[in-house]
């Protein structure tokens, strides 16, 4: 366990071994037109270290004998992609995010101003967009279709979930011309976005595929934070907020909120940090127990019966097998269907209290999708202008198969296999998860404990 602050770089030290090769379409022979001094310009050699303390820099020097490091983003002296033929596209898959359009605009923006890119195309509804028999339109994007779409939530192009041809999308790719796609998505969409690099390399195809890292779940892999993610705790605190207050507002009053965090519990989590009037937070993470002495119906009696009121923050993803069906279901894009862990609580609670005797007023508050189809936060809009602006310096030098992110604080360049080979999650053992302990004053839930 290391006793810092994580906070708001959630990635615990990476101790994995991970190829941080970037691939290039070709050598970079024309002049960046940025017209930057030259101090200003990245060279494929500046990188980042992916370790931090010096215990593990020293760990892995032993080991690997170098130090693991990413390349770092940014703009390039020579580009690959003449701006003049250059045609781009920008697709985003899977849930909303507050933000996915201010890196839209970041993308087209500096296309358009900093490169003298005049053909981008918004392929409408995800991967669907590129499929023929779907009959979306494509959108032309310009600096003044885009102008004002920051001021809204969810995406501009829309979206879509379930799987698409692989074939297809590079054959539509191929008949508009692309030479870059900007993919804004989470895991499912860079696991798309591998397979649709690996066929354009198949047909020999020089088209760049870069991913822009997109989930309020903030659950992938080598991202130390995801755009949005500080937006959606924003909208969370809010709901915990109104449950507090529901909650001291009657005797016994018990405010359960359930946020979304399908894996990680990272939004529970920080909303339980920032609000500091949650009494037990519960994440897919950390097993709990419900019934017995040490589980979560007892522990909530004692802070009744001390403190006559209590608010429970739950993920969606947390203590799934009370709520597993028996036969597992998924979303058209494979994802496991989640049982309903805050209906359940809140009627077993219920039922507790009511088979004991002991009157309570339960509050159940699901802020739902509420939490991410809000416009951004100041902090994320100007993260996600950064991304964008970022994903344009690599997609115009040439370089494919990667994600921006921002890691160790650095916006780095990683590639989307190594993204995809694992699911970022509440480290139960870090620092960060500790303090929520302390500031909930709950106890492990568990009758062995
Ligand atoms: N293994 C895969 N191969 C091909 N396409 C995939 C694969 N996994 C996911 N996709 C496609 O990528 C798109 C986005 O995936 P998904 O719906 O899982 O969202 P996501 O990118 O993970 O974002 P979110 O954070 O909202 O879950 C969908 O159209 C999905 O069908
Ligand atoms: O209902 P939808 O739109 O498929 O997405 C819901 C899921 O998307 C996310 O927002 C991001 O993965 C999860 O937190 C949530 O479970
Ligand atoms: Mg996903």
């Amino acid at each position: 366990m290391r006793n810092t602050c994580i906070l708001p770089d959630f990635l615990e030290e990476i101790s994995e071994e991970i190829n941080t090769e970037i691939e290039n379409l070709g050598p970079c022979r024309i002049e960046n037109p940025l017209r930057l001094p030259e101090v200003c310009f990245i060279t494929d050699d500046m990188r980042v270290s992916l370790r931090v303390s010096e215990g593990s820099l020293r760990e892995a020097f032993k080991k690997e004998g170098r130090i693991p490091s990413a390349e770092l983003a940014g703009p390039r002296p020579y580009i690959y992609f003449d701006p003049a033929k250059t045609r781009a596209a920008i697709v985003t898959c899977g849930g909303l995010c507050p933000g996915i359009n201010d890196v839209i605009r970041s993308i087209v923006l500096t296309l358009y101003h900093s490169y003298g890119v005049r053909h981008i195309y918004g392929i409408k509804y995800g991967l669907q967009g590129f499929i023929p028999s779907y009959g979306h339109d494509v959108v032309e994007l310009t600096p003044e279709v885009v102008a004002q779409i920051h001021e809204l939530g969810g995406t501009f192009l829309g979206t879509s979930r379930g799987h698409q041809p692989i074939d297809q999308i590079v054959d539509a790719l191929e008949r508009m011309n692309v030479n870059i796609l900007f993919m804004i998505g989470g895991d499912g969409t860079f696991r798309a976005a591998t397979k649709i690099k690996e066929e354009i390399a198949h047909r020999g195809l020089k088209i760049a595929v870069v991913g822009i890292p997109k989930t309020i779940d903030n659950d992938i892999w080598l991202v130390s934070r995801t755009f949005g993610f500080v937006t959606a705790v924003e909208e969370a605190c809010k709901a915990i907020r109104c449950a507090h207050t529901e909650a001291i507002g009657a005797p016994n009053g018990i405010g359960l909120v359930k946020v979304m965090g399908r894996y990680s519990g990272f939004i529970a989590a920080a909303a339980t940090l920032a609000t500091k009037e949650v009494n037990f937070c519960l994440i897919p993470e950390e097993d709990f127990d419900l019934e017995g002495p040490g589980g979560l119906l007892a522990a909530l009696e004692r802070r009744l019966a001390e403190r006559k009121h209590a608010v429970i923050v739950v993920a969606e993803g947390a203590g799934q097998k009370y709520v597993q069906g028996e036969k597992p279901e998924y979303d058209a894009s494979g994802n496991l269907k989640l049982g309903d862990i805050g209906i359940f609580l809140r009627d077993r609670i219920k039922e507790y209290f009511s088979q004991k005797g002991i009157e309570v007023y339960v509050r159940y508050i699901d802020p739902s999708y509420i939490i991410r189809s809000v416009p951004a936060v100041v902090d994320d809009r100007i993260y996600c202008g950064f991304l964008g602006q970022y994903a344009v310096h690599a997609a115009m030098a040439g370089k494919t198969g990667l994600m921006i992110s921002y890691l160790n604080h650095h916006y780095v360049h990683i590639p989307l296999s190594e993204a995809v080979k694992k699911r970022k999650q509440v480290n139960v053992h870090s620092r960060f998860w500790l303090s929520v302990l302390e500031s909930t004053g709950q106890r492990r839930l568990k009758n062995e404990a």
